[in-house]
């Protein structure tokens, strides 16, 4: 795996100079590798994925695994194969203990919430750790999950809902049913459903709160179960059914991260341009296909040509029209909001991000780090508890100036103000090697593309 290199810090912004056009590779879903890890490192044999991403928060759900028993090795470049954990469950035999053991998660939601329920089936003391920024990252229904299933857990963090702690492995867990209220992260039912096949009765989880947010990361959640053999019923709204049963091994390469596709894709509406991803999935269950359907209300063409008929990838083509209009309600834009953000903001009129209350938990409160960068730029945003109103650039509105703006250790932080940079002069970026969390190459992705 490469290292990071190190950018300038504070960064200049490339301003695009005339349309950006271009094609570019993204790399793998962070989401998908670290469920297809999790699930490998719980399956009933080796597995191979290919295409995995190599970033900060797969490394760290690759080193996170591997000490709780997993081997995991890159036999070709992108390809890991992965040996699963001695222990996975009620009825895998004896056990072997794995004594103590301390698991980073960095900022990483998915290594925080999806390794707990997997160190549960251990037999080690587990103990989860993570950046400073993570301590505030919401983990109380995760773990009240657990409690509820009887896992034993202590450590200075438990009252509060948030790392730190230490999750006590007896080489099982009992499962059942548990209640939990997912409405601040849909990663709180994900992390139960992915380890709960391997659970002694499996699980019936039931929601209880209002609405679970990012429902299409729990849709990604199930079809990689089922893709492994597992049975979920989930026909009842707000509730999943797991079947206790083996995890079979998997053997598949990962689609490009969708999500990590939209500042890019956001360059062509930006400035006028045409950018195309290519081994854009023909169906996913990644929430970054909301392309398709969201840059359209800012004024773009979007075309999907499949690379052959009825084929299973294709290329996206995204091309920005004459003007960036104004796009009106857009809602549940999960973690896709950010760049959606920068675009409002360049918008000719207005703009409302509604329905994306649960960024305040994701790697800094999103709604309020959005508000005050657009601000620091001259941007009209009013924020509400789970919304953002931009006013947009009407003709006439004053035009917005550069700044050095703050990421706050939030890659997609960082990434909206590339894209803000690209129309507004003078803007460089703090700490832009914070895209390292999902796309470590960003900085020369993005130079490449948009020109230096
Ligand atoms: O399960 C996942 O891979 C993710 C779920 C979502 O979390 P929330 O439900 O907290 O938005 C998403 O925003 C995050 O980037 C990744
Ligand atoms: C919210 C995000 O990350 P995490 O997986 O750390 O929750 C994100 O990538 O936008």
């Amino acid at each position: 795996m490469s290292t990071f290199p190190a950018p300038l810090d504070p960064w200049p912004a490339p301003r695009a100079s005339g349309p950006v056009s271009g094609t570019v590779h993204v790399p793998g879903s962070k989401s998908l590798t670290n469920r297809y890890l999790v699930l490998a490192a719980l399956a009933d044999g080796p597995s191979y994925l290919r295409g995995v991403l190599d970033s900060r928060d797969s490394r760290l759900m690759v080193q996170a695994l591997i000490r709780l028993g997993a081997t995991i090795t890159e036999v070709a470049p992108g390809t890991v194969e992965v040996t699963p954990l001695a222990t996975t469950g009620h009825g895998a035999g004896p056990v072997d203990p794995l004594g103590d053991v301390t698991i980073d998660c960095g900022l990483a939601g998915t290594v925080m919430r999806f390794v707990p329920p997997v160190a549960a089936l251990t037999s080690g003391t587990v103990r989860f750790t993570g950046d400073d920024a993570a301590l505030s990252r919401p983990m109380g229904p995760v773990l009240d999950g657990l409690a509820g299933l009887g896992v034993q857990m202590d450590g200075p963090g438990l009252s509060a809902g948030t790392l730190p702690f230490t999750v006590h492995g007896t080489g099982g867990v009992d499962g059942g049913r548990v209640e939990v209220d997912a409405s601040g992260s849909s990663q709180f039912v994900s992390a139960l459903l992915l380890a709960a096949p391997r659970f002694r009765d499996g699980l019936h989880l039931v929601h209880t709160g209002a609405t679970v947010p990012s429902p299409e990361h729990i849709g990604m959640t199930v079809a990689v179960l089922r893709r492994c053999g597992v049975q979920v019923d989930d026909s009842v709204p707000g509730e999943w059914r797991v079947s206790p049963g083996p995890i079979r091994a998997l053997d598949t390469a990962v689609e490009p991260d969708l999500s990590n596709a939209g500042p890019f894709l956001a360059a062509a509406v930006a400035t006028a341009g045409t950018v195309s991803v290519p081994d854009w999935p023909a169906r996913t269950t990644q929430i970054g296909d909301r392309w398709r359907s969201i840059l359209p209300a800012f004024g773009a063409q979007v075309d999907f040509s499949p690379t052959a008929p009825d084929a299973a990838t294709g290329t996206l083509t995204v091309t920005g029209g004459p003007r960036i209009t104004a796009p009106g309600e857009i809602a549940d834009t999960g973690e896709l909001a950010p760049t959606v953000a920068a675009l409002c903001l360049l918008a000719e009129g207005p703009g409302q991000l509604t329905r994306i209350g649960q960024l305040r938990g994701h790697e800094t409160d999103r709604l309020t780090a959005l508000a005050t960068e657009a601000g620091r730029i001259g941007g009209a945003v009013e924020e509400g508890p789970d919304h953002l109103v931009f006013t947009g650039l009407p003709a006439g509105a004053a035009p917005l100036h550069g700044a050095t703006l703050k990421t706050y250790e939030d890659h997609r932080m960082a990434t909206f103000a590339a894209v803000v940079g690209l129309a507004v002069p003078d803007v460089a970026i703090r700490d832009i090697a914070t895209t390292a969390k999902t796309m470590p190459d960003f900085p020369e992705m993005w130079t490449r593309l948009v020109g230096g």
